[in-house]
């Protein structure tokens, strides 16, 4: 029997990151968070015929009153667009949700950033429960409060800092989740040992096999771990003024890989965030590296465990490093004094730095 994890995150919203099995069905815990006499059920054409009709049945038990209605988008990254947006805030007109409805996220990291971002501007702003189905959104994307839509020239650049009501991850869900998806997860557990802790690192070497196999006890301890390292900064710092960008370690390379693929992950021309953000933060601590920054060893050994796990750790073939630099000047950490990178001293141990010369950059993309 695996025990329920929970984390709570403080600050002027605080919210409780709730984790264990078979949370999906439970009608006292879905039902805490909502205040009102409305809920749209967002999720995506994977994860609806899987789950939602369970979600919704314990809903109805535990609130017979309750208004739902769903919105049921196509999967996928390219999806997470404008118009998808406009098509859920139109599903809440339909329903009538007032300033007390609940919008219920349930799906990966695309479900919950454009959720969460139709919650944050409908009659602006009604809550949001989060009910992650994969391990990145149970790790990484639920928790935090940043939501977003991309435009074809950037990743999330049209979005709020909405936290959520509350966080309720089923970890069975991630039964039925692709190998894929659980890889792609994965980079973002990697992550935090990268920027904040080695000893996770180690922890994680020894469990890879265990991960692999979604070990009930291995993949829950990884997601509270996981939680408790991101509840940590985003409770310090919840606007990204300062520590937070450490959340973003990989990411600048990796969201110019996406939005230069055309957001192709889903479709298989591309990779997915996870992957992308593995090979960015190969390339992040390659760059550290020849910037005289980090051991070329402590690289070494984070690309050896993203191997481990499966994960892509080089640029794919056919990017130019031209556009790639090109599409980091629409970063969102770049200001007018330049770009800034997430890189590090050591494993464990990242840093924002500014002044990169262009030059670096385009060495560690192979320009
Ligand atoms: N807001 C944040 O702080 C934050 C953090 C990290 C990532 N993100 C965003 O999250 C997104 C990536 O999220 P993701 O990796 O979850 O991708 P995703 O939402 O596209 O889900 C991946 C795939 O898995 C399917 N799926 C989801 N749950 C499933 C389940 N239990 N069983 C079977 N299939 C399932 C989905 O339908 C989809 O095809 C990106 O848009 C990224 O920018 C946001
Ligand atoms: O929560 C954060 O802060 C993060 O940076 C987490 C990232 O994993 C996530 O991909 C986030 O959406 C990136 O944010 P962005 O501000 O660079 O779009
Ligand atoms: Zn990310």
């Amino acid at each position: 029997m695996t025990a329920m994890h929970t984390v709570e995150i403080g600050g002027d919203a605080p919210y409780a990151v709730r984790i264990a099995p078979g949370l999906l069905d439970d009608d006292a815990t879905l039902v805490a968070p909502l205040r009102g006499r409305h809920a749209l059920l967002v999720s995506d054409a994977n994860v609806a015929p899987l789950y939602a009709d369970r979600v919704e049945a314990a809903l109805r038990r535990a609130r017979p009153g309750l208004g739902i209605a769903r919105f049921v988008m196509p999967a996928g990254e390219h999806e997470k667009t404008l118009a998808r947006f406009g098509e859920c805030l139109d599903a809440l007109a339909g329903l009538g949700a007032t300033r007390d409805a609940t919008v219920i996220a349930l799906g990966g990291g695309v479900i919950g950033d454009l959720a969460g971002f139709a919650a944050a501007c409908w009659m602006r702003g009604i809550d949001v429960v989060q009910l992650p189905t994969t391990l990145l959104a149970m790790v990484d994307s639920s928790v935090g409060g940043k939501t977003a839509v991309d435009l074809p020239s950037g990743k999330n650049l049209v979005g709020a800092f909405h936290p959520p009501r509350a966080v309720i991850a089923d970890t069975t869900a991630l039964r039925t989740l692709p190998d894929r998806e659980l890889r792609a997860g994965l980079a973002e557990v990697v992550k935090y040992g990268a920027i904040f802790d080695a000893g996770f690192l180690d922890w994680l070497e020894s469990r890879v096999d265990a991960l692999l196999a979604r070990d009930d006890a291995a993949i829950a301890e990884a997601v509270a771990r996981s939680c408790r390292y991101k509840a940590d900064v985003v409770e310090r710092d919840p606007f990204e003024h300062g520590d937070r960008a450490l959340l973003n370690f990989g990411h600048t390379f990796g969201h110019a890989i996406e939005t230069e693929q055309g957001y192709a992950g889903a479709t298989g021309d591309g990779l997915n965030h996870g992957e992308a953000v593995a090979v960015g933060m190969v390339l992040a601590a390659r760059l550290s590296a020849r910037q005289g920054l980090a051991p070329a060893a402590d690289a070494d050994r984070l690309q050896a465990l993203l191997e481990r796990f499966g994960l892509p750790v080089a640029l794919p073939a056919g990017l130019d490093p031209h556009a790639l630099l090109a599409r980091m000047r629409l970063d969102k950490k770049a200001d007018a004094r330049g770009l800034r990178f997430i890189l590090w001293d050591r494993a464990g141990a990242a840093r924002v730095v500014r002044d990169v010369p262009d030059a670096a950059v385009l060495d560690a993309l192979g320009g």
